[in-house]
């Protein structure tokens, strides 16, 4: 897996795939960083005068729905369509599913029109697009990624997609596969939006590898072994923030091999 991963890291640095997000407010700026630490670049649009045109020319799409606003549904509808209609794969997060009916009905609505290539998110937000009566709270998780399981696989059939939930543990299912993602630290649910930041590098990783469920595993261990990485040179979540991105700009095979993947 280790091999397999750094192809797919070589690809993402030489081919510089284009990653359109329509995102949340909090995290654009992060999830821009990190997707050129990585190699790709980032373009944040969200107007829907323009977002047919700009999906056009991406490698992926990303939508989180982390700042919603009734204007933004149907520039994300408008979006997921042009990447359907040109095979781009799409990775959805829906940030703050089960906080409010608000979100959770809209991860519906879009994800009944169009089925993404990938949805990630956290527990309570897995759980509550599958139907389970758990809270997000705001848009953090109040369950571990293993007790989302049967959450993740419901909604890996009903779009035929790939789930990962994140955690201490990630998990990851598309219905015939399943694997777990050990790497990462406790510092980094302490930074914002480190989750929004997964979700864009799935999309750096799926705009190079036609496996939904392969790329995500792929862009959850660069996350981990990053977050390991970060942790062991930052004082707190300032400078884990500021280390993170450096991780993801310097990693080498070496570090991946260093980091003990786990093959399972
Ligand atoms: N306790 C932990 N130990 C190790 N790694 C963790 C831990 N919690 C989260 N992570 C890692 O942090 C990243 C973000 O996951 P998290 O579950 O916090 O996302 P999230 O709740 O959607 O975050 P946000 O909404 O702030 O973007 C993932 O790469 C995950 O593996
Ligand atoms: C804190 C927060 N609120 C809405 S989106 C967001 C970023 C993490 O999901
Ligand atoms: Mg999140």
């Amino acid at each position: 897996m280790v091999d397999e991963l750094w192809n797919d890291l070589r690809r993402v640095r030489e081919e510089a795939p284009l990653v359109h997000n329509i995102t949340n407010f909090v995290v654009m700026n992060n999830t821009a960083n990190a997707l050129l630490a990585v190699g790709a670049l980032p373009v944040m649009a969200h107007a829907v005068e323009e977002v047919a045109e700009m999906t056009a020319l991406a490698g992926a799409l990303v939508i989180n729905i982390g700042t919603l606003a009734r204007e933004w549904i149907e520039a994300m509808a408008t979006a997921m369509a042009t990447a359907r209609e040109r095979g781009i794969p799409i990775v959805f997060d829906p940030v703050g599913a089960g906080a409010t009916t608000f979100r959770t009905q809209t991860c519906f609505d879009l994800l009944g029109r169009v089925a993404p290539a990938v949805i990630r998110g956290n527990a309570s937000e897995i759980m509550a697009l599958a139907g389970s009566a758990v809270r997000t709270k705001g848009v953090d998780s109040s369950a571990a990624a293993d007790a989302a399981e049967d959450a993740a696989l419901l909604l890996a059939r009903r779009y035929s997609c790939a789930v990962v939930v994140s955690g201490a543990v990630d998990l990851l299912v598309d219905g015939k596969r399943k694997f777990l993602v050990r790497n990462g630290h406790p510092l980094m649910p302490k930074v914002t939006g480190l989750g929004c930041t997964a979700t864009a590098l799935v999309g750096a990783f799926c705009a190079v590898n036609g496996d939904s469920l392969t790329a995500a595993r792929h862009a959850m261990t660069v996350m981990g072994i990053c977050g390991e990485l970060a942790a062991a040179k930052a004082a707190g979540p300032g400078s884990m923030q500021v280390h993170f991105i450096d991780a993801l700009y310097n990693l080498d095979a070496e570090q991946l091999r260093a980091h003990g993947l786990d093959p399972r």
